[in-house]
């Protein structure tokens, strides 16, 4: 893959179907259907998923492509291929809290190398550099970004805002914590990228595409996502695409 070209062409893939979700968004209602696992589906999935599949069809015409929203994808099996969530979040967006995501990643040989993750309510772009190096973009301008060095005696926790349950709860009672906040979506892997949180335990089923473009994001700004069960890092392409539980993190955290 040439990065010098993925780049651009999946953070603008990521920008308009940021901009056509918001069109949905900003009406005064839509339409939100129920997929066979129980999850919404709202009008702005399938018009952002159109548009960036067609895109990056075009674009790589050779690549393998998975996207949440094309079953027919789920059965390919590929350890190197593109794999998007176009709006992961949905919950977050149908309850119009502002935590919803576009997500764009490249997965070779198993490892989320490339991505993009745009937050369009918040107006917050995060993606990878075609040298590797994350980036956070405001105002136009790319500013490096990079994870805190954390203080095991007072650790910031990040978890999800619609699947928070006891074991959650009771993992993160584990730790030293001085501030435990909620956020929906991808964006998770954002805040320890930044150095807004140092830790993001998962305690609950997700899918490759739901994590790719943020564990890229995060791998870019010196961080890294591991599995629960042995501390090994989350590996991609997966029979059935889904996720064992996992831990995001800035080094420096003690695992407990
Ligand atoms: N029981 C379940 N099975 C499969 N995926 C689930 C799930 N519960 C949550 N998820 C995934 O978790 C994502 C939401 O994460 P969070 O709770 O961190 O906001 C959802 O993304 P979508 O909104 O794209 O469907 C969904 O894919
Ligand atoms: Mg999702």
């Amino acid at each position: 893959m040439d990065f010098d070209r993925l780049i651009p062409v999946i953070r603008q893939l990521a920008l308009e179907a940021g901009t056509r979700i918001m069109k949905v968004y900003d009406a005064p209602d839509f339409a939100v259907k129920t997929k066979s696992d129980h999850s919404p589906v709202t009008e702005a999935d399938e018009a952002a998923d159109a548009l960036i599949s067609a895109g990056l069809r075009s674009a790589f015409p050779d690549t393998v492509l998975i996207t949440e929203e094309q079953a027919d994808s789920h059965a390919l099996r590929a350890t190197t291929f593109l794999i998007v969530d176009p709006l992961d979040g949905t919950k977050e967006f149908v309850q119009r809290r502002g935590d919803f995501t576009v997500n764009i990643a490249y997965v070779e040989h198993g490892i989320p190398l490339r991505g993009v993750v745009y937050a369009p309510a918040q107006g917050r772009l995060f993606y990878t550099r075609a040298d590797g190096v994350s980036v956070e973009e405001v105002g136009g301008v790319a500013r490096e970004i990079c994870v805190a060095k954390p203080d095991n005696a007072a650790l910031m926790v990040v978890a999800s805002k619609s699947h928070r349950d006891a074991a959650t709860e009771d993992y993160i009672a584990r730790y030293a914590v001085k501030d435990s906040r909620s956020a929906g979506s991808s964006l998770k892997f954002c805040l320890v990228a930044t150095g807004e949180a140092d830790i993001y335990p998962r305690l609950g089923r997700t899918m490759e595409w739901d994590t790719a473009a943020g564990d890229a994001v995060l791998r870019g700004a010196g961080g890294k996502v591991v599995r629960m069960d042995d501390h090994s890092d989350l590996l991609y392409g997966k029979v059935g695409w889904g996720n064992p539980f996992f831990i995001a993190l800035a080094p420096g955290v003690d695992l407990k």
